[in-house]
């Protein structure tokens, strides 16, 4: 497991981590999210020690990466996979022998390492394209090398920095489906840095909101679901943009695992029937149905009726514009 105590990391002249306190446990898929420069890097290079904290500690299975130094700092570092948002696989390398490069690296033995190499490259779905250069490789394909190479050492922990950034969505969605098995059939950690909130939502357990290096939410997904008003919830599951019709009484919902049916129920019982859904979303994230909507009220008594009568069932609603 991870677990970052009171991490902190000054440049000269800037924080960029102010003190970060979150874990991951075994087995678990971690997003990282947030804006340019709130830490996410920085905090990557900090568990991986490329970067040294300037306090605070960085544990991996119970070992302090903050505390380690020299051989000892390189061998942990072989318990940690890193998948980037480009492969950077080597142009003059096949497939096979880009998987191989870090063992032969770490001195394997060139019958075992090719052996290893190859079962990695059956793991990742690319057999058939052992033989293949990069150039002869989709960016998903390079994409699968690089992950096939990140997990030679047969690391605890896949660290990932933005892995489907370059990539297309459907391209996407495969690659997040492959880490997502790799973590279910080898039961790897993984962390994911990301700015897609729709990768938070297809494979994440849990996920940290990161803001100028301070922890603003964390939880699981169904806990960050369960408060639609909390800023991760919000990006996870965001509102549609509102007409432009100044005259139209509109109140936004938020359903956290309370079925749509149940808005409308409760709208007519109440006398304030709803004239139409203006816009909004709805969909399946970790088993609960969560979406935000926007209904259309006949005026602003009826839009005060509808929000007390919702409020009363427990079902969040936006305060009026
Ligand atoms: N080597 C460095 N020297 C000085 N300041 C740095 C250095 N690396 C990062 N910073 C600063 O630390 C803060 C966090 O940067 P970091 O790159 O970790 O953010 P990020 O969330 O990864 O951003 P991005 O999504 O743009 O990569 C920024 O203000 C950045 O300018």
């Amino acid at each position: 497991m991870i677990e970052l105590q009171e991490l902190r990391k000054e440049f000269a002249g800037s924080t960029a981590l102010a003190g970060i306190s979150l874990s991951v446990a075994e087995g678990e898929i971690h997003g990282i999210v947030g804006r340019s420069g709130a830490g996410k890097s920085t905090l990557i290079r900090c568990l991986t020690g490329l970067e040294s904290a300037t306090s605070g500690h960085a544990r991996i299975d119970g070992v302090d990466i903050t505390a380690l130094s020299g051989a000892r700092l390189r061998a942990s570092r072989r318990s940690i996979g890193m998948v980037f948002q480009h492969a950077n696989l080597l142009d003059s390398r096949t497939a096979l022998e880009n998987v191989e490069h870090p063992l032969q690296v770490a001195g394997v033995p060139r019958a075992a390492r090719r052996a290893r190499a190859l079962e990695l490259l059956e793991l990742v779905g690319l057999t058939d394209r052992a033989g293949n250069h990069p150039a002869q490789l989709s960016g998903g394909q390079q994409q699968r090398v690089g992950i096939a190479r990140a997990l030679a050492s047969e690391p605890k922990i896949l660290l990932c920095d933005e892995p489907t950034s370059a990539l297309d969505t459907q391209t996407t969605g495969q690659i997040l489906s492959l880490i997502a098995s790799l973590r279910d059939r080898l039961g790897i950690t993984v962390l994911i840095i990301t700015h897609e909130m729709s990768v938070v939502r297809e494979i994440c357990d849990s996920a940290t909101l990161l803001e100028h290096g301070r922890v603003t939410q964390t939880g699981m997904l169904g806990e960050i679901l369960a408060d639609p008003s909390s800023p991760l919830a919000r990006d996870l599951v965001p509102l549609p943009r509102a007409s432009d019709d100044p005259h139209r009484r509109t109140l936004e919902v938020a359903l956290a695992g309370t079925p749509l049916g149940t808005v409308f129920d409760i709208a007519e019982s109440t006398g304030t029937p709803i004239s139409a859904v203006e816009s909004g979303t709805l969909e399946t994230i970790d088993g609960t149905q969560v979406g935000r909507l926007r209904l259309v009220c006949a005026d602003t008594l009826q839009r005060e009726r509808l929000s007390t009568a919702l409020r009363a069932r427990g079902i969040h609603v936006e305060e009026a514009a």
